[in-house]
């Protein structure tokens, strides 16, 4: 039986695939967890118990998740890449509309109407005035699952497009329309676009992306769309901006106290990955993900181990070894088995940064706690799980 921990509400559609007779669900509660499946859930101060093998995320963004703490000890940290990347798309137009047309303080503005509303919407409405987007020009950086079909859709609406990503994957470059110009140089967007949209990660390097520099660079009357992570944007250097005409208008999926109620900041509830069609590609495609790992071993969408796979043969025994990506790893794991006579029918070995993954599947022997303790003690070694 294995035990499974929710944060957060996840979509049945994905826990539905937890076969009852073999998982037993606990929302909140870590305490005995082999894995959890949250969403933006911030477990920054969780402890982790020794129990934990698999942590994953229904959605694409793992920074509220201990990703190297977990990396340290042996757990695999799952993500669903692109499963809610039309959901941000479209949250995307809805932004870019809003950041230029003034809708939104319009709608506030027709709600606290006092009599002879159709009069008053006439005389008051040109105070609500916005340009179009077509012809104009969309930066969008960052050009992964969400960034580009932003991108591609910006072509369909009839604006020039213009795209940064220095570690742009080549899956992803085939997919991006020839109409989008992609750029090496950031300042060359920030001095073309008219709208700057931001699809990056939040991680250390691009904590305040959007800082006093980098706003300086856009061009003047320029807005920004923040569909991607609140530490991406400096709130006083965008409010200062706006204050000051630099910026038109500013949207962001990710207010705070200092952003709301600001003229010219457009606030919405962190709602980009907030459709049925995306909550359930997540939760489906996460809790696949975690019964593969927990049942076979098997290693896919992690952002801290790497893909790694093998298909079961009869007969056999599997042990799963997550380790320190160091020199004689395989030379020690296999010394153990010929000691034991284990003949090893397969074996796949994987690396991701400094970190490695091996499953091997083995004949000849009874693996028993022993063997495994025997296995645990080489060092570099992080984790060994026995998954028949
Ligand atoms: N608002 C929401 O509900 C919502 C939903 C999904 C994702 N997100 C956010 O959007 C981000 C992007 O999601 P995705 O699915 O497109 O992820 P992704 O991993 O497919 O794409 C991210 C892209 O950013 C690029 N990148 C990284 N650092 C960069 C930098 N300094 N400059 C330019 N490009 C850089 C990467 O090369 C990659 O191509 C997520 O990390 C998450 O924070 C928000
Ligand atoms: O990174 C993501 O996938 C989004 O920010 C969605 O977060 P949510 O699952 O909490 O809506």
């Amino acid at each position: 039986m294995f035990n499974i921990t929710t944060f957060n509400k996840i979509s049945n559609e994905g826990l539905k695939h937890f076969d009852k007779d073999s998982y037993s669900l606990t929302p909140d509660d870590i305490s005995n967890a082999d894995g959890v499946v949250l969403r933006s859930y911030k477990m920054h101060d969780t402890v982790l118990p020794d129990t934990l093998k698999a942590i994953a995320r229904a959605g694409a963004g793992t920074n509220n998740v201990p990703v190297e703490k977990c990396s340290e000890k042996g757990i695999v940290v799952f993500n669903a890449p692109g499963a809610n990347a039309n959901g941000v798309k479209e949250m995307t137009l809805l932004a870019l509309l809003a950041s230029s047309r003034k809708v939104n303080d319009g709608i506030k503005w027709v709600n606290n109407l006092d009599g002879d509303v159709e009069k008053q919407v006439e005389k008051g409405k040109s105070q609500f005035a916005g340009p179009e987007i077509m012809g104009k020009t969309l930066g969008v950086v960052g050009l992964g699952a969400i960034g580009v079909l932003v991108a591609n859709m910006g072509i369909k609406l009839g604006m020039k497009v213009i795209g940064y990503d220095p570690y742009i994957s080549v899956q992803k470059a085939i997919g991006l329309s020839w109409d989008v110009k992609y750029s090496s140089s950031l300042d060359e967007l920030f001095g073309q676009a008219d709208y700057v949209s931001l699809h990056i990660p939040l991680v250390d390097k691009t904590k305040g992306f959007m800082d006093e520099e980098n706003i300086s660079k856009m061009k003047k009357g320029a807005r920004l769309i923040n569909m991607s992570r609140g530490g991406l944007v400096n709130d006083a250097a965008i409010l200062k901006a706006i204050d000051e005409g630099r910026v038109s208008s500013f949207v962001t999926d990710f207010p705070t106290d200092d952003l709301i109620n600001k003229n010219g900041v457009v606030c919405i509830p962190h709602l980009g990955a907030s459709t049925p069609e995306s909550e359930e590609n997540c939760a489906r495609m996460v809790v696949n993900q975690l019964i593969d790992y927990l049942e076979n071993g098997n290693i896919t969408n992690s952002v801290n181990f790497p893909n790694c796979s093998l298909e079961r043969t009869e007969g056999t025994h599997r042990i799963v070894v997550l380790n320190k990506n160091v020199p004689n790893m395989i030379g020690s794991l296999t010394a153990v088995f010929s000691k034991y006579n284990a003949n090893i029918i397969e074996m796949v070995n994987k690396s991701k940064g400094d970190y490695a993954y091996n499953i091997i599947d083995i004949a000849g022997t009874e693996v028993n706690e022993e063997k495994i303790e025997e296995l645990k003690s080489i060092d570099g070694i992080i984790k060994v799980r026995l998954v028949d």
